[in-house]
């Protein structure tokens, strides 16, 4: 497990109804029930925090340390600075204690006053997760008062050493992680407790991925994201337009190559529609289409494509000579399904639902959740891609890890939503996500937006609510 996941596991819980003030309670309690067990109790303790929430713990720690031991808080730096609502709300219940000493010390100068010979315990809360750069004061200097007593006090750090990674840390005997031991820590002693996290969450797409996946750099147009989508047919418009449609809500350009006759009944400026000739995309068209993808960052392939014999030669062509990853949806499904050996070698993500995965793979995903994700895993992993099986829990694998997505409603079975699914993966990909987590979170936030609509609506809806629900749904997922 990395630092990332520690974040993303926190908003996913979240999003389940696990609150912050829950696993931040656990926290504390673990630390404070480790170093009981280690040194007993009785003890002179001091509890040295930050305004993060790794100096939350420390105030939840010292509340439960009190009962039995002598406690003195000292809070490093501006009681303002305390951010998050669960910090907050310890800090506040620490002040209604009369047996906890505290102190709020903001300069160096009155750290470097400090005696702490008095204290068996020394509690470090300073940073965690969220330390960026060497330590600045006043924090700089309650780590060095606090290395003054390394091998006199007993030191605990709270999450890492405060200052970790830089070599101006506290000299702690071990520190308490919580839940897993993090790739990124190595060189101190480390205890892990537990503070509650579900097995649901090593699987759950859920919230944070969307809000990681939409991380929007560069402000100049072009930098945050170019698609290519290709579809459309002589019997389908909708699909590659609500593919674009929806794609065009989270990323910079949005290209639309698709035959003449569909590109005549599309008029939304918001798209940049390449027509080709003919009624179907047929080896003609192979140029043009390999030359938009060069100009993009990944590319949506099939809704509405059709599978006359000319486009499935298109299709093969293409994805053998593309370079860019691809989303490859509906009838494009069905057109690689007959030769899955074009994929090789290539980055792409498959969105079938269950009988589109039968045609691709001769099997049915049957069973329960963990059944069903076996399935997926085994066939994401011999094709060596993404598959996003869509269904009332949409499983998605890139053959090593699974994760399930649960946003969505019966609603939903209307037809394009499929369409407006493959775009937003697709424009999650343009935004130089990796294959998976640009899968969960268009799963996620389609689904969600389905469930916003949903709300309006009732059961009854179109394909086209939806994708022009993404902004709203987005809008508030990023506050989650
Ligand atoms: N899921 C969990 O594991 C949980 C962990 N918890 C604890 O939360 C911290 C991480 O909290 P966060 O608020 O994100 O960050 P920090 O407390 O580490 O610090 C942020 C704070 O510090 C300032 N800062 C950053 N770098 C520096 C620096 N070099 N010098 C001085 N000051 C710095 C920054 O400005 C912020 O104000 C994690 O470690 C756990 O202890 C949760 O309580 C429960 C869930
Ligand atoms: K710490």
């Amino acid at each position: 497990m990395k630092i990332e996941d520690v974040y993303i596991w926190d908003i996913n819980a979240k999003w389940l109804g696990i609150t912050p003030y829950q696993l931040m309670e656990n926290a504390g309690a673990g630390v404070a029930k480790t170093i009981e067990e280690k040194f007993g109790k009785n003890l002179r303790i001091a509890v040295f925090c930050g305004t993060g929430n790794n100096g939350g713990d420390g105030f939840v720690a010292a509340r439960h340390l009190s009962f039995e031991n002598d406690v003195t808080v000292f809070l490093i730096g501006d009681e303002s600075k305390i951010r998050s609502e669960e910090a907050k709300l310890n800090w506040n219940i620490l002040k209604n204690l009369d047996f906890i000493k505290i102190e709020i010390l903001k300069d160096s100068s009155q750290i470097k006053e400090l005696n702490l010979e008095e204290f068996d315990v020394i509690i470090d809360a300073l940073l965690g997760a969220g330390t960026r750069g060497e330590p600045k004061e006043p924090i700089k200097s309650a780590i060095e008062k606090i290395n003054e007593y390394a091998g006199k006090a007993k030191i605990v750090s709270i999450d890492l050493p405060s200052g970790y990674p830089s070599n101006l840390r506290v000299k702690a005997d071990f520190a308490v992680t919580f839940q897993w031991d993090k790739e990124e820590y190595s060189g101190f002693e480390r205890i892990v407790v537990k503070i509650g996290y579900p097995r649901e969450l090593y699987h759950l797409a859920g919230p944070a991925h969307v809000k990681f996946a939409f991380q929007r750099r560069g402000e100049h147009k072009g930098q945050n994201g170019k698609l290519l989508i290709i579809g459309g047919s002589e019997n389908y418009y909708g699909a590659p337009y609500l593919a674009a449609k929806s794609a065009s809500y989270l990323v910079d350009l949005v290209y639309l190559l698709t035959p003449e006759r569909v590109a005549k009944k599309i008029s939304d400026p918001n798209l940049i529609v390449r027509e080709v000739k003919g009624e179907n995309l047929s080896l003609e068209s192979i140029d043009k289409a390999l030359e938009l993808s060069e100009r993009v960052d990944a590319v949506v392939l099939g809704p509405g494509l059709g599978i006359k014999e000319e486009t499935k030669d298109f299709v093969k062509e293409f994805v053998k000579r593309v370079s860019k990853p691809l989303v490859i949806d509906a009838d494009g499904l069905k057109i690689v399904s007959e030769n899955l050996d074009i994929l090789k070698g290539k980055e792409f993500v498959l969105t079938p639902h269950a009988g589109e995965f039968k045609t691709l793979f001769g099997v049915k995903p049957e069973g329960g959740l963990r059944e069903k994700a076996k399935i997926v895993i085994e066939k994401a992993r011999e094709i060596g891609g993404v598959v996003l099986l869509k269904g009332k829990y949409d499983i998605i694998s890139d053959g090593e890890v699974w994760l399930y997505n649960k946003t969505g409603n019966r609603g939903m079975t209307t037809g394009g939503t499929g369409d407006v699914l493959a775009g937003t993966v697709g424009a999650f990909l343009a935004l130089k996500n990796s294959l998976l987590r640009s899968a969960a979170a268009g799963a996620f936030l389609v689904g969600f937006a389905g469930d916003l609509v949903a709300q309006e609506k009732g059961e009854s809806f179109v394909a086209s609510d939806v994708a022009e629900k993404i902004p709203i749904a987005l809008k508030k997922i990023l506050e989650m």
